[in-house]
């Protein structure tokens, strides 16, 4: 199967080798907070995702009272904490939460502490936390005075925050991208078939064009979420990071399918590893 590589030119910041003093700190911490009971798999999705893309230090913050596991057996790497613990940390520099948070009044305020706290860094919002804007004023007024917010929505979540249905968000999408990206002062990728991603402060809009129907299972918008946290976090611009970021998800999910023999029963947990091999593929052609 054919991977597009016009990407990594158009994104240098993302596709540049490492400089050879760099340490770990140099590449960033994200927190990633979501995961609440019976969710849990989507911020090991999302954590999992960035410690491929390369963070330096990944925190996973579960929205519920005690740590569902003390451990990512697969991951030990990953470092776990309550989503309240999370909160007072000082030394994060990107934020990611949304992915499995759930919509109750509890989460209404983790999401409200975020926007807070994170006022002065890069910030995914994605899955609930998009419903709980859509749903919430408070929240979404705190969002527009974000001045570094990313937004992820699915057909469904864009149709929520526009307060129109699907059908009118998948019949005009690249209105309904700039529609959103204005609404929020935000950058935002509209998923699905050819992803669009747009900036409210930048004229251009992106159309992604790698990714196949493989993606349409379950956790793979939550390794989309860590991998553009990820990026963020190592410093590169929202813009391009989230545009590379989805370029990098969806040819990794190209590249699975061209080993699996189609596109059939990719899991999500399997990107991850195939955005580290695509990343690290496209810095080695450019050198
Ligand atoms: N392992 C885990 O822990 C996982 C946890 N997860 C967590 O689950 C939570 C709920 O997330 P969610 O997206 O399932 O619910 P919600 O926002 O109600 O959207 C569903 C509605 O949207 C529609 N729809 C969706 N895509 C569409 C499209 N492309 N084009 C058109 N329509 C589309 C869809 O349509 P339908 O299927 O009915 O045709 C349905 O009506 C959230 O916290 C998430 O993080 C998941 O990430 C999975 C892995
Ligand atoms: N048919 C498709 N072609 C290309 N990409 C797809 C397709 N279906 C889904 N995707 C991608 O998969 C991801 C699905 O995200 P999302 O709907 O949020 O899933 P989840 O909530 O299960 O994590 C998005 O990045 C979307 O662009």
């Amino acid at each position: 199967m054919e991977i597009c590589v016009n990407a990594p030119s158009m994104f240098p910041s993302v596709f540049m080798p490492r400089p050879l003093d760099s340490h770990k700190g140099t590449f960033g911490t994200l927190a990633i907070i979501g995961g609440s009971q019976g969710m849990s798999g989507a911020i090991v999705l999302a954590s999992t995702a960035a410690v491929y893309t390369g963070c330096g230090k990944v925190w996973a913050g579960f929205h519920q009272k005690t740590l569902p596991m003390p451990i990512i057996a697969q991951h030990p790497e990953i470092m776990l904490a309550c989503a309240h613990e999370l909160l007072i940390r000082e030394d994060i520099s990107a934020w990611v939460t949304g992915c499995g948070l759930g919509l109750d009044e509890d989460a209404v305020i983790v999401l409200e502490k975020v926007l807070s706290k994170s006022m002065n860094a890069p910030l995914l919002l994605d899955a609930d936390a998009l419903t709980l804007l859509s749903q919430r004023p408070q929240l979404s007024t705190l969002a527009q005075q974000h001045s570094h917010l990313i937004l992820t929505p699915h057909p469904t979540e864009a149709a929520r925050l526009l307060g129109i249905s699907t059908a009118d968000i998948q019949a005009d999408r690249h209105s309904a991208v700039k529609a959103i990206a204005q609404k929020y002062q935000a950058t935002v990728v509209l998923k699905g078939h050819h992803s669009l991603v747009y900036a409210f402060d930048n004229d251009t809009l992106y159309t992604n064009h790698s990714g196949n129907p493989g993606l349409a299972t379950a956790g793979s918008g939550d390794v989309l979420s860590g991998v553009i946290g990820a990026l963020c976090a190592q410093g590169i611009d929202n813009w391009q990071a989230t545009c590379a970021g989805v370029w990098l998800h969806g040819a990794a999910a190209d590249y699975l399918a061209s080993q699996i023999g189609g596109e059939i029963g990719l899991l999500s947990s399997e990107l991850p590893h195939a955005v580290r091999y695509i990343r690290n593929r496209a810095i080695q052609q450019r050198k």
